[in-house]
């Protein structure tokens, strides 16, 4: 399990995250979803160790890791792929993969990629910054099964992407979760989310305010209240 318990975190001076307790399970998918600036990013970035908590602790598998750098997280199974396109531009696809692998079998963690977004096998050669908007997320989503994390946290994936290449990439996604990982889901897409999803928090000014069974939820103060009009 990853959790989260009563995490306050903000940049500077600036208290974004309140008291935030989130739990992921083994094998579970859980959404958290939100209005912009609720704080879905920053609690991402506290779970995956590239934010220290002000207060709160965060445990992986039973083990305190508040405070831990985001190496250590990576060790024990956090994957964290960020907004926007989290690749690096100037280096080859090839280069990329091998820093997602961290030192393990190359080769192998080419075919891995390859395995689930064919497109990349293609592409090796080529810088990643020259890629497609969609290629580039699908590069970047790579990394969570090129590392075999148990809990892959996904900062709004879909993002700004052609409705062919979010088909690709949610089935990418029901993928993963199959494979036996969690998913803990930023995402604009809610009802899609919401399909993939055992679980559901939502998130307002830094703040849980519901945590729930998706079929709790009533979609349209859902919608009203928190979301706008991607659905
Ligand atoms: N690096 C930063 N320095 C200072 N303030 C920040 C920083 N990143 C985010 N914030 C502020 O923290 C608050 C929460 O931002 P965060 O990105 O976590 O929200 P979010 O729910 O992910 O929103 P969005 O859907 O817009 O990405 C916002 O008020 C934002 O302006």
């Amino acid at each position: 399990m990853l959790q989260l318990d009563g995490i306050s975190a903000g940049y500077g001076g600036a208290r974004v995250l309140r008291d935030v307790s989130l739990w992921l399970p083994p094998k579970s998918v859980v959404a958290l979803l939100g209005t912009n600036g609720a704080g879905k990013t920053t609690l991402l970035r506290v779970a995956s160790g590239l934010l220290a908590p002000t207060s709160g602790r965060l445990s992986v598998d039973g083990e305190d890791l508040t405070g831990k750098r985001a190496h250590t997280l990576a060790r024990s199974g956090v994957c964290h792929v960020p907004e926007g396109r989290g690749v690096f531009p100037t280096l080859t696809v090839k280069e990329n993969i091998l820093i997602q692998a961290a030192g393990g079998d190359v080769g192998e963690a080419v075919e891995r990629a390859v395995s689930v977004f064919p497109v990349l096998g293609q592409k090796l050669g080529q810088l990643a910054g020259s890629l497609s908007g969609g290629q580039q997320q699908m590069l970047a989503l790579a990394h969570a099964y090129v590392t075999e994390a148990d809990y892959v946290l996904l900062d709004e994936v879909s993002m700004g992407l052609a409705p062919v290449v979010v088909d690709e990439i949610f089935e990418f996604l029901g993928r993963l979760a199959d494979d036996g990982r969690a998913l803990l889901l930023v995402e604009q897409y809610v009802s899609r989310a919401l399909e993939l999803a055992d679980y559901v928090y939502l998130m307002n000014r830094g703040r849980i305010e519901f945590a729930g069974e998706p079929g709790e939820l009533d979609s349209d103060r859902l919608v009203a209240q928190y979301l706008g009009a991607h659905t």
